[in-house]
């Protein structure tokens, strides 16, 4: 293993201004997208859609560090025959792919997930590198619940991580490590703050016993957050600094970059979200996004599915990543939002 060639890339992903487009929907995601917009999910449609916001300028050139992929799409080739990760090269963006099988059901643990993917991963691995990944992705969910979680749905969850972000860094792939702490439900931020900690704190335990090198990979949590059902909302400057909170407690300095999921915030919410953060500052590691919705919810609604929308989508993208941008910097205000809208 290369070292510095996987913190080199690692903290290329979570470079201030920039951060990554997470457009690795599985099948049964991208359907449920596209069905909101009126889209029928096929193949053609897939790579239509994801090709335009990898062909988006200025956004992918200025802002957006890397693209994570899922299996379909790193094999697929644009309307012109270019291979979509040249297309994002290109753009001097990096690309990357989703390695996870998905969350099933965790035995003796009603409401709970464990991620599979593992048998085969070493294999796989070689393969997408081989296909232009430089990093990849695994995503754990955590659900807050009566009763749950559960010390057995932390504890499986988070050795798998572990043991998926090793078999990468052998491979000289960077693991984007995402334990992804729900915001589904009625619970406070206070129970939101000790379910991701002892999630956080549980995580890189198991990568400590892995052997996984903090300084090659990159961190991609929830933000610390009421639930959506929750009675007692709160402002952002309070979820940012809750959230600082956990992260300096949990999250060695070592790691180069933390790139937040947005779990199904309001875009705009997620961009403030960052930017509060980010005023905080001081923080050994770079704080940036890593979203889905957050940054493709705008681009599919004007889309929807209809070729003469496509500039206006792109207008879409590039005004969300550029209010992104600004975020990881602290840079972004109400003001600029709606002028540049
Ligand atoms: O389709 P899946 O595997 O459930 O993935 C869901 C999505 O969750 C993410 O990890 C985070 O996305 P959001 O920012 O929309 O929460 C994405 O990378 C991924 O596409």
């Amino acid at each position: 293993m290369d070292l510095a060639a996987l913190n080199k890339v690692a903290t290329a992903m979570t470079q201030p201004g920039k951060g990554l487009l997470a457009a690795d929907e599985s099948s049964g995601t991208i359907k449920k997208r596209f069905d909101a917009i009126g889209v029928e999910s096929t193949e053609e449609n897939r790579r239509d859609y994801r090709e335009f916001l990898f062909r988006t300028e200025p956004a992918m050139k200025d802002r957006i560090s890397g693209v994570i992929l899922f299996d379909e799409t790193i094999r697929q080739k644009a309307a012109d025959g270019t291979p979509l990760v040249k297309v994002i090269e290109a753009a001097g963006s990096i690309p990357g792919i989703k390695v996870d099988k998905g969350a099933k059901p965790l035995a003796f643990c009603p409401g709970e997930t464990i991620t599979e993917g593992l048998d085969g991963l070493r294999d796989r691995l070689i393969e997408y590198r081989e296909l232009g990944a430089k990093f990849c992705k695994w995503r754990a969910v955590i659900d807050i619940g009566a009763g749950i979680p559960s010390h057995d749905a932390i504890n499986a969850n988070a050795h798998a991580l572990a043991r998926y972000a090793a078999l990468c860094q052998e491979q000289q792939l960077v693991p984007i490590v995402e334990p992804e702490v729900l915001m589904d439900g009625d619970h406070t931020i206070d129970r939101c703050e000790g379910v991701t900690m002892w999630t956080l704190k549980t995580v890189f335990m198991e990568l400590y016993y892995a052997k996984v090198q903090l300084e090659g990979m990159v961190l991609k949590p929830n933000m610390v957050l009421p639930g959506k059902k929750c009675a007692t909302q709160v402002s952002d400057e309070e979820i940012a600094e809750t959230t600082v909170r956990v992260l300096k407690d949990c999250v060695p300095a070592s790691v180069p970059g933390i790139a937040f999921l947005s779990g199904g915030q309001d875009d705009v919410e997620a961009t403030a979200r960052l930017d509060a953060m980010n005023r905080i500052g001081g923080f050994p590691w770079h704080l940036s996004f890593s979203y889905g919705r957050a940054l493709q919810h705008a681009p599919q609604v004007a889309w929807s599915g209809k070729a003469d929308n496509v500039a206006a989508a792109q207008a879409a993208f590039s005004h969300r990543a550029e209010m992104n941008g600004l975020a990881t910097l602290g840079e972004w205000t109400a003001d600029i939002e709606k002028k540049a809208a």
